[in-house]
């Protein structure tokens, strides 16, 4: 495991070509029980300003639609944020700051088809209180709060309506999401990394969506980039902690790391 030292001394080395990814719900954003409430940990948000002002590139790429990471991470018109990239629902969609454009493929029919049947589909396999977020390329269902199995228990058969529907399952901390567009965090990097050619990558996330990221810094490093994986480590999802350069302990933590790259340049 690469130790923070190391990490930070890289980027101190050559913040300009820096290009730091961050996942936006359980890295930048603490989880809480209703999506529509997370907002980014606020010295995250103050660090990220900071950091901005300095390095070649900060991104977020998230599963989110991007309008919606925009608003709830309160990203746009931030002082230090005016090159900022956002990548929402696993970058699919895109947001730049310096332009204010937003990118976004039309809404497949399939998922449209998918959100109205959706209600009743989950009241006959027994969640009737599993929280649906359409995403508009996407349909997410939310099974927090509902106690132990439920997700375990419509997991199956929720791939196979996906499947029935021509859609992509996402599987996600304590939540399945049901996709049209088969792109990926690892596309959205490898993207950012084409149009920036840094030569220091840094990526953090915490959930199975984040995978493909992880790929892609692998990747990177064997193409002779210098790459570091940053896992915001939850008892919840696992998956990540084997593979990151440098685990911390949910988004508190993360804040903290942010804070302590913003002071050390
Ligand atoms: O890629 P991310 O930025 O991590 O987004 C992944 C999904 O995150 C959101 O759900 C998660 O956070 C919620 C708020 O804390 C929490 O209630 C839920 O249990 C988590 O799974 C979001 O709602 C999804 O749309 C994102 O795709």
């Amino acid at each position: 495991m690469t130790s923070r030292a190391t990490l930070r001394d890289a980027v101190v080395a050559d913040p300009g070509g820096t290009l730091l990814a961050l996942d936006f719900d359980g890295t930048l954003a603490p989880i809480v029980d209703d999506p529509a409430q997370a907002h980014v940990h606020p010295a995250a948000a103050e660090a990220l300003s900071r950091l901005g002002g300095r390095l070649g590139t900060v991104a977020v790429i998230t599963g989110r639609p991007v309008l919606q990471a925009l608003e709830l991470g309160g990203f746009r018109g931030r002082a230090g944020l005016e090159d900022l990239v956002i990548c929402g629902q696993y970058g699919a969609e895109r947001w730049d700051a310096a332009t204010g454009a937003v990118s976004s493929p039309t809404r497949p029919d399939a998922v449209a088809a998918l959100a109205e049947a959706l209600p009743d589909w989950l009241a006959r396999h027994g969640a009737p209180g599993a929280r649906i977020e359409d995403k508009h390329l996407a349909v997410a269902v939310h099974t927090r709060g509902l106690g132990d199995g439920v997700l375990e228990s419509i997991g199956r058969p929720l791939a196979d309506l996906a499947r029935a529907h021509g859609l992509t399952v996402e599987p996600g901390r304590q939540v399945v999401e049901l996709r049209a567009s088969g792109v990926t965090k690892g596309d959205a990097l490898r993207t950012l990394v084409g149009e920036r050619s840094p030569r220091v990558v840094v990526y953090a996330g915490d959930d199975l969506g984040d995978v493909p990221a992880f790929d892609a810094v692998d990747d990177l490093r064997r193409g002779g980039t210098t790459g570091f994986t940053v896992c915001s480590a939850s008892t919840e999802q696992t998956a990540l902690v084997p593979r990151a350069d440098l685990v911390l302990d949910g988004p508190d933590a993360v804040a903290a790391w942010l804070v302590e790259l913003a002071d050390a340049l």
